[in-house]
This record gives structure tokens, sequence and C-alpha cells, in this order.
């Protein structure tokens, strides 16, 4: 896959998988997918490689059913594996001119960045876009911290990479971010911790549209 006609305007995140909870997770997957999320990225932090790989092939089917590209975080080993469209890295993970090698030029690299030095350095090692936050704060990540919206503004002035604001979006704050020339939200709670993830996606749709009028 291209990373050139990404659509990165809605971009979801996945919360952690429990096995005794398989079918409401691919449920609220799928109806996210429905309410028009436009990338999907697998997000797993404790379970075993064995689950990540059986989880990811079907996350996969799922992208590839609504079309959209299928992202994961962190394990290039299990994005390989799937044959995912391409993997999320942060600053503590392996390092990204590594991770471009390994994966090659036809699938998506991102990288999060929090400083401008970290999103300079994400463009020359070849990230797509870069994922920066946590932009308000957040319950969903225990080690994210809040960056200012000096500091966002800095990053977006010297990095011309497409860029996913992350961390505690909601569909009323999210019109707080209009002013910073994002490429797109990604979330993990305002979709997947509401009742009806199919509308929450459909209105974090509408409400960044609206915001850019
Ligand atoms: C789109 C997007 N942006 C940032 C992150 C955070 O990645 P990282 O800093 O590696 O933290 P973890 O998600 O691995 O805890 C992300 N996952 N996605
Ligand atoms: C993965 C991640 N990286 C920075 S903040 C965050 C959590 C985003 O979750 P939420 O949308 O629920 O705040
Ligand atoms: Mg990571």
């Amino acid at each position: 896959m291209s990373s050139l006609n990404v659509d990165y305007r809605l971009y979801l995140v996945t919360e952690a998988y429990h096995p005794d909870q398989d079918d409401e997770y691919f449920r609220k997957v799928e109806s996210a997918l429905r309410g028009g999320v436009t990338l999907l990225q697998f997000r797993e932090k404790k379970a075993s490689s064995k689950i990540l790989y059986d989880v990811a092939k079907r996350l996969k089917q799922l992208a590839q059913q609504y079309e959209v590209p299928f992202i994961v975080n962190d394990r290039v080993d299990v994005a390989l594996a799937v044959d995912a469209d391409g993997v999320h890295i942060g600053q503590d993970d392996l390092p990204a001119d590594f991770v471009r090698e390994l994966i090659g030029h036809d699938k998506i690299l991102g990288v999060s960045a929090a400083t401008i030095d970290e999103a300079v350095k994400a463009e020359r090692d070849g990230a797509d876009y870069i994922g920066v936050g946590a932009v308000f704060p957040t319950s969903s990540k225990s080690d994210a911290t809040v960056i200012t919206s000096e500091m966002f503004q800095a990053i977006r002035e010297r990095v011309d990479l497409p860029m996913v604001a992350i961390g505690g979006i909601t569909s009323d704050n999210v019109k707080d971010l209009k002013t910073f020339n994002i490429d797109g939200i990604a979330v993990i709670s305002a979709i997947l911790n509401q009742k009806d993830c199919e509308q929450a996606a459909r209105r974090l749709l509408e409400v960044q549209i609206k915001s850019e009028h």
C-alpha cells in the first residue's frame, strides 16, 4: 500500500483486548468502521504474541472489508507476520530508520513526536506521518504527557509530514484543534468508550468537517 493517499481524518486506535470479551471487542471496532473510521491501529500492550497475531489477523480482515489501512502499534514482527499496511512506533520503540528498512517503502510508517527534534528526526528517518500528543489529558495511556499548543504549532511549522493529533480528543474539544492545521485525529475512548461506536465515529467526522470552515 502506498502511503501517498492515506486518509488520516479519523484514526481509531484499539483498546485493550480481553479474550472473555472477544465478541464485544470486534463488534465495537466494526461499528466504528461503519461510522467512517479512515485508519485502524491495533494497539495491544499486554497480550501474548500468539494472541497479538490472531487478533491482528482478524482486525486486518475487518479493515480490508471497510477498505481502510491497518497499522500495528509497536510490534514490527506482528505487522510483518500479518502483512499489515504499516507500523506505528514511538520514542521508546525500535528506531524509526531501522523500522523503515525492515518494512520497506510500500508500508506506512508512523512515528510519535512530542518535540520539534523528535518530529524533524522522524521525517529524516522516513516516517510517513507523525502522531503528536497528548493534546489533552487522557486516561488511556498512563505515561502520556500533555504538550502545549505552542509546541504543537511549532512542530507543524517545522515538518511537512501529515500530522495526526492524539490524546484526550472528544467531539466537544476537537474544535479547539482547528487552528493547528492537522490532517486528522487519533482516538481510543471517544469512540470505543461510547455506547454507539458507529454514531460516535460519525459525529467526530462531522465535527471535524464543520470546524474546518
Ligand atoms: C497515531 C498515534 N500517535 C501516537 C501514538 C503513541 O505511540 P507511543 O508513543 O509509542 O506510545 P504507545 O501507543 O506505544 O503506548 C500512537 N500509538 N498512535
Ligand atoms: C496512545 C496514545 N498516545 C498518546 S495519548 C494516547 C491515548 C489516546 O487515547 P484517548 O483517545 O482515549 O485519549
Ligand atoms: Mg509505542
